[in-house]
């Protein structure tokens, strides 16, 4: 269903305004907690989404020595979330040591363990900052892959891209590779922070199997509203 395939993260300060959120798109299936809410209010919301059966994407983007990113995902697969994002460049070991952990912590908690995506570069940096400020020596295309394929060697389910390089990384990494793509934008919003977008339709034509869509709707004037053209797009190319 085309509404699954739409991830709406909950960027607020506290609980009462997620919650807000929550109870004015009741349509909306799949929601992200991030680093916002996640610091301002700690696990509380991800209760409230499972006792809405809602599905739970936890981007807590943990980027640190591979002992305390298995900490931190033991700690995060107890919750029984669906996915969980680590830092592709933290490295190899890192994200071998994510992999493991995940799967003792969910154990241990007696719940399933989250699918591990990995961020390949954020949506935010353009190719220029790339070079100019990060120092890479790589094209972003290259190093974006790059960074997919050694989570996928690592035992990573999946990698968060921008839709512009969707196509490139389902040809190498394959159909069963799960790409979540924020950084979306229709034609109607505002880019704002996001560097490397694509329309909806463009993603999911691209390949995507999630499109991360926070202020077009959240910020919207009538958020009910924006989900429907947003999904109303994405019927046009199912
Ligand atoms: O590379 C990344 C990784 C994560 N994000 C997160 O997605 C949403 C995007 O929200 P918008 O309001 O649609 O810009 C936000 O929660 C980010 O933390 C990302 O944008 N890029």
């Amino acid at each position: 269903m085309t509404n699954e395939r739409i991830i709406v993260p909950l960027d607020v300060p506290d609980l009462q305004r997620a919650i807000t959120l929550l109870d004015r798109l009741p349509q909306v299936n799949f929601w992200k907690v991030g680093l916002e809410l996640f610091t301002s209010s700690g696990p509380t919301i991800l209760e409230v989404l499972k006792s809405r059966q809602k599905r739970i994407f936890l981007d807590l983007k943990f980027h640190d020595i591979p002992n305390t990113v298995a900490g931190a995902c033991r700690g995060a697969a107890s919750y029984g979330v669906d996915l969980l994002t680590v830092h592709a460049s933290a490295g190899k070991d890192a994200l071998k040591a994510a992999t493991d952990a995940v799967q003792v912590g969910a154990l241990q908690a007696g719940v399933q363990p989250p699918k591990l995506i990995a961020i390949t570069l954020l949506t935010s940096i353009s190719s220029l900052q790339l070079a100019k400020d990060l120092k890479v020596p790589l094209e972003l295309p290259e190093y974006a892959l790059t960074m997919a394929l050694m989570a996928q060697e690592s035992g990573f389910k999946g990698a968060v891209c921008s839709p512009q390089e969707v196509t490139h990384l389902r040809q190498v990494c394959g159909d069963d590779f799960l790409l979540v793509c924020p950084g979306v934008r229709p034609i109607w919003s505002h880019q704002a922070d996001q560097k490397r977008s694509l329309t909806p339709a463009q993603a999911i034509l691209a390949g995507a199997n999630y499109l991360v869509i926070g202020r077009p709707i959240t910020a919207a004037p009538e958020p009910e509203l924006a989900w429907q053209k947003i999904v109303a797009e994405l019927n046009t190319v199912k």
